[in-house]
């Protein structure tokens, strides 16, 4: 039985990586390790639960003691990882997984190595928007993620896995025989 591994859902924005991943890691029983970020919440009302809201002087503050695995910038925003979330759960075994752009997917197999595996999730830039739009993301957010679409999308030759996210319980259930073959 191999051991616990760093579960890396990226690909396109939109496509449904989250709610993959949330479907997958409760089957399988890993820990999401949630992003801390000093985005707003897209809903003050309602706040993702996906993301841990923070301040930037908080941010900065983590990142200059070292305390992520990995961060990001984008958009004027910082996203990071804290490491010893990850690493607590690995060290008890249990593999846990993280909803990343391709920069952090590609640090986190740096330091991870083997034990990283990326699942590269798209759809067509129809349903992107599409998507999107139904979950009330900005008219502005939508259409940068659209322009970086053929960007983005070439990351997934690197990737271990690449499934399109047609159905997303179909998609779930393919992703879960392929990860525990
Ligand atoms: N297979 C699917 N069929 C239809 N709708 C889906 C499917 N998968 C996800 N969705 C819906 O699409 C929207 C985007 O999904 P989700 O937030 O999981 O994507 P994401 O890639 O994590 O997006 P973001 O980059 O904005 O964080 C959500 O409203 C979600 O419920
Ligand atoms: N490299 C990292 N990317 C991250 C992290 N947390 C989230 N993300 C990705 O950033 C973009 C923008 O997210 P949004 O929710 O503000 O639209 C998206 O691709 C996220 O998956 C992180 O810690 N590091």
């Amino acid at each position: 039985m191999p051991g616990p591994s760093v579960f890396v859902f990226t690909g396109i924005s939109g496509a449904g990586r989250k709610t993959i991943a949330r479907k997958v890691g409760e089957a399988l029983g890993w820990i999401a390790v949630r992003s801390c970020t000093t985005r707003e919440p897209r809903n003050p009302a309602a706040p993702d639960s996906d993301y841990r809201y923070m301040s930037r002087e908080q941010f900065d503050e983590w990142d200059s003691e070292g305390k992520f695995a990995q961060t990001a910038s984008i958009s004027g925003n910082r996203y990071g990882v804290l490491r010893h979330e990850l690493e607590a759960a690995l060290s008890a075994g249990i593999s846990v997984y993280v909803v990343l752009n391709r920069e952090g997917a590609e640090a986190i197999r740096k330091q991870y190595g083997d034990r990283t595996i990326r699942i590269f999730i798209y759809v067509d830039k129809i349903t992107v928007r599409e998507r999107l739009e139904s979950k009330g993301t900005p008219f502005e957010t939508v259409q940068r993620y659209l322009d970086s679409y053929t960007d983005e999308v070439t990351y997934r030759s690197k990737c271990e896995y690449t499934f399109e996210n047609v159905n997303a319980d179909r998609t779930a259930e393919l992703i879960r025989a392929a990860v525990t073959r």
